[in-house]
């Protein structure tokens, strides 16, 4: 069969997007890394895929593959690419849309301007969300990375995130800490790796190694946890402006359970058809 598919972009963290709502196709882990290949395959650090959903008070499923074939809880520049996709393709007119992911339901808003916000629910720090194996949630943990004591910053996004603070993240051991950081066995589930620098109390620099992709050119779940983590250690104050090395983002969050709201752009570059075998 052939599949129809977008390819889209939030700040550079690009998406193979697939409506499996007007389509019918199973996609094994094996397809999806191949199809993830920038050589072999389309490329991409994401696979999204529109499904009905299965609470009728949602609107869509909305699910995720790293270029690994793991699936995962959350994917924040998805998102954005997710809420444009579904209404360029005429699977709904609304401009607010609610979607159900692995990791919990979003609300999706179309603003005027093109670009999206999404309620991103609010931060969890306790290390049973993540799983991150502590025996208390504290704003810093101490975490023994290749020889060196590292303090992180813990925070499930629904997708779990250790955010370490650098001084200037175009220096950051990000080739070298992030792998280092994403397998370690204190992350049962693995982890995404957020390197931040703070520019000052409303900027910050992020560089993120994400978990089952490397580094990506952007992170919209990394930038909410880098938020979060630095108002909890009263290094930054909302609204914040991410600087990613694909762009910016805008995170609003007004602490304790209020959810994080992120507005960034989403882009299509393409559509296609690949054979599936
Ligand atoms: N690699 C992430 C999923 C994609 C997150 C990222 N692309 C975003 O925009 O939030 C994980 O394994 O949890």
């Amino acid at each position: 069969m052939l599949l129809h598919f977008t390819k889209m972009h939030g700040l550079g963290n690009d998406f193979m997007v697939v409506d499996l709502v007007t389509q019918r196709a199973r996609l094994r882990d094996e397809q999806i890394r191949q199809l993830a290949d920038r050589h072999f395959g389309i490329g991409f650090d994401q696979l999204l895929i529109v499904e009905p959903p299965r609470d009728p008070d949602l609107d869509f499923r909305y699910r995720i593959f790293n270029a690994d074939g793991s699936e995962v809880e959350n994917c924040g520049n998805g998102a954005r690419c997710f809420a444009r996709f579904v209404r360029d393709q005429r699977l709904t007119h609304k401009h607010e849309i609610r979607v159900e992911t692995a990791g919990g339901p979003l609300t999706l808003v179309v603003q005027e301007d093109g670009r999206v916000s999404v309620d991103m629910g609010a931060p969890r720090f306790a290390p049973e969300a993540l799983p991150f194996e502590a025996a208390q949630d504290l704003p810093r943990h101490a975490l023994e990375v290749e020889g060196e004591r590292l303090e992180v910053g813990v925070v499930s996004m629904g997708n779990p995130h250790a955010v370490l603070r650098v001084d200037d993240v175009d220096n950051a051991p990000v080739a070298r800490l992030g792998p280092a950081i994403e397998s370690h066995p204190r992350f049962p589930k693995r982890v995404n790796a957020g390197f931040m620098q703070v520019v000052s109390p409303h900027e910050i620099r992020l560089r993120v190694y994400e978990r089952g992709s490397g580094e990506t050119l952007a992170c919209g779940t990394g930038a909410c946890a880098a938020v979060a983590s630095g108002i909890r250690q009263g290094l930054l104050e909302s609204p914040v402006t991410v600087r990613l090395p694909g762009g910016s983002l805008t995170i609003e969050w007004a602490g304790n359970d209020a959810p994080l709201i992120m507005t960034g752009p989403a882009e299509r570059v393409f559509e296609g058809r690949v054979p599936l075998n």
